[in-house]
């Protein structure tokens, strides 16, 4: 059972802070979260997180960080001090890194960033894993990364919503579960491989929904997410 009703989080994917603000300013704080990623933060850095939360958005800042454990929890300790209400690092970076990151980030005062693990991408199948050396199901490396991460101390991990129900399993049923690679069923995948509708996602027990283009790159952004809004509504 998941108290938080606000399950959706997107993901403004954008190549100025102009776009990204002029589409947060058409959402509802109390409706969504937003995600700050690669692209947006390398644009407007710490600004434009400040600039979202002082609209009242929760702000995932979704840089996975993946490097030695030293430099991981240091950015780690930046993105708490910044009061982000979720970041992340890369699962494979091991149990050395991600327990640094966990500890730096407890020693921030008053700190409540949710801190979790990207197992393996949405955008990779089986094949794209063999090529990287790892000829293994895509669902058996995300088990085994989640169970690392969990027993790190971290808060939850990144995943396909494939992978929720079996994750159950293997992990406790507070540890958060997110899961981007969303598609409503009449947008394009595009370069997205492990992936599910909405409504879908919440009933295999997803924790939170990341969705981008299916929401920022359509003419009506805000139809767009109320019609997911609507889809996922019966079974939150
Ligand atoms: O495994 C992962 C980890 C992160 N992402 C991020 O989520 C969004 C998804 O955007 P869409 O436009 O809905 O595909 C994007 O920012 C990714 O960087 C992911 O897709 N998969």
């Amino acid at each position: 059972m998941n108290a938080d009703k606000k399950r959706i989080i997107v993901a403004l994917d954008y190549p100025t802070v102009e776009q990204a603000v002029m589409m947060a300013d058409q959402l509802d704080p109390a409706q969504c979260r937003l995600k700050v990623g690669k692209e947006l933060f390398t644009r407007g850095g710490p600004t434009v997180v400040e600039q979202l939360q002082h609209k009242g958005f929760d702000v995932f800042l979704d840089l996975k960080f993946h490097d030695i454990p030293n430099t991981t929890a240091k950015a780690v300790r930046a993105a708490g001090e910044l009061g982000v209400w979720m970041v992340n690092v890369h699962a494979c970076g091991g149990r050395r890194m991600m327990e640094a990151a966990r500890n730096e980030l407890d020693q921030v005062r008053n700190n409540s960033t949710l801190l979790i693990a990207v197992t393996v991408l949405t955008s990779m199948e089986r094949e794209d894993l063999k090529e990287v050396g790892l000829d293994i199901d895509p669902l058996d490396h995300v088990k085994r990364l989640a169970v690392l991460t969990e027993s790190c101390g971290l808060d939850g991990v990144v995943c396909s919503a494939h992978e929720v129900m079996p994750l159950r399993e293997v992990v406790s049923s507070g540890f958060s579960l997110v899961t981007p690679g969303i598609r409503p069923s009449d947008s394009v995948t595009g370069d997205q491989r492990r992936i599910m509708t909405p409504s879908e996602a919440i009933q295999a027990g997803s924790t939170y929904l990341v969705i981008g283009r299916p929401i920022t790159q359509v003419s009506n952004p805000l139809a767009a997410l109320q019609a997911i809004e609507k889809e996922i509504a019966p079974f939150i």
